[in-house]
């Protein structure tokens, strides 16, 4: 599939992520956004992604940045998203952003365009409906940080067809990862049960029993996790925590998935994690 157009739609933590790791691996990306300063940020974005996967990988350096850079347009229109084969979204958490977009996109993208949803808890049959053709939409809930995660949580909605779970499973494997196949529900496996520990992490926080280097060390000294619940809130970014946990709870209605109010208040006080510099540490 290399040198073909993959188009990604959102130019935040993980759109940037992925825009890296699908031009690394020889594809031509489209990354737009609406945002002119999500625009004016992601090369650098990309940039901190390139260096920090290099430390962890010598390999990853094989591919220089500078090539890497030259395969992806920077846009906040639809030119030329009409060539793309796949298009992969990754617009913030929010039901009505996404589907608001989806009817433009459904609008430009050609018929057999497959739609790969990047999202963390909202359910693939529900995404799906907004588009013209559900049995063509699939989730790839991408991992953070994607350059060194190679596992994909892969989501077949309601109408998914084997065709087009066969061909983003071989697109992911061409991107060097592995997809794990599971059934649609909201959260899917992976959110589900990393949702309700980051949240309960956050009302113990709340509570006062322990900072939360406490509670990270606790879980990251007595369980062997290479992160603690609250540094891996802040890496994922809170504002994007808070919007999954509340679909969790509206999608449930089961009251375990309610927010811990210290992590909205974070939010709304603008401490968004390693995002805004400031979470539950300070970057
Ligand atoms: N952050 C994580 O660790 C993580 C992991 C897996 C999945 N996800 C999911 O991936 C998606 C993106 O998350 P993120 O962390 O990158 O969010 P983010 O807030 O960092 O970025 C979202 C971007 O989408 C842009 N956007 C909004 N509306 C748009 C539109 N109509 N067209 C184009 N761009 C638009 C915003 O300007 C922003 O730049 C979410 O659904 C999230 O739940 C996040």
């Amino acid at each position: 599939m290399q040198n073909q157009t993959i188009a990604i739609i959102g130019a935040g933590v993980m759109g940037c992520a992925t825009a890296l790791e699908a031009s690394r691996h020889g594809y031509d990306v489209i990354l737009k956004d609406i945002s002119a300063a999500a625009l004016e940020k992601a090369p650098k974005i990309i940039k901190q992604e390139y260096r920090s996967a290099c430390l962890f990988n010598k390999e990853y350096s094989a591919v220089k940045l500078d090539t890497i850079l030259s395969r992806i347009t920077f846009q906040d229109d639809y030119s030329n998203i009409e060539d793309a084969e796949i298009v992969i979204e990754n617009i913030s958490e929010n039901l009505h952003e996404k589907t608001s977009e989806y009817k433009r996109l459904a609008e430009v993208c050609k018929k057999n365009t497959l739609f790969a949803l990047n999202t963390s808890c909202i359910s693939i049959t529900k995404l799906a409906s907004f588009l013209p053709d559900p049995t063509k939409v699939i989730g790839i809930h991408l991992m953070n940080p994607v350059p060194l995660k190679e596992m994909v949580e892969v989501v077949r909605g309601y109408h998914t067809s084997d065709q087009t779970k066969e061909e983003v499973v071989s697109f992911l494997k061409s991107m060097g990862k592995s997809a794990i196949v599971i059934g649609d529900l909201p959260g899917f496996v992976s959110n589900r049960l990393s949702h309700l520990f980051m949240n309960e992490a956050a009302f113990i926080v709340q509570d006062g029993i322990a900072t939360a280097e406490q509670v990270d060390n606790i879980i990251k000294q007595g369980f062997n996790h290479k992160m603690g619940p609250l540094e891996t809130a802040d890496l994922i970014g809170l504002d994007t925590v808070v919007h999954s946990l509340d679909v969790l709870y509206n999608s449930y209605h089961d009251p375990k998935y309610r927010c811990c109010p210290l992590l909205q208040k974070m939010v709304d006080a603008g401490q968004w994690g390693r995002k805004s510099r400031k979470g539950f540490y300070e970057y």
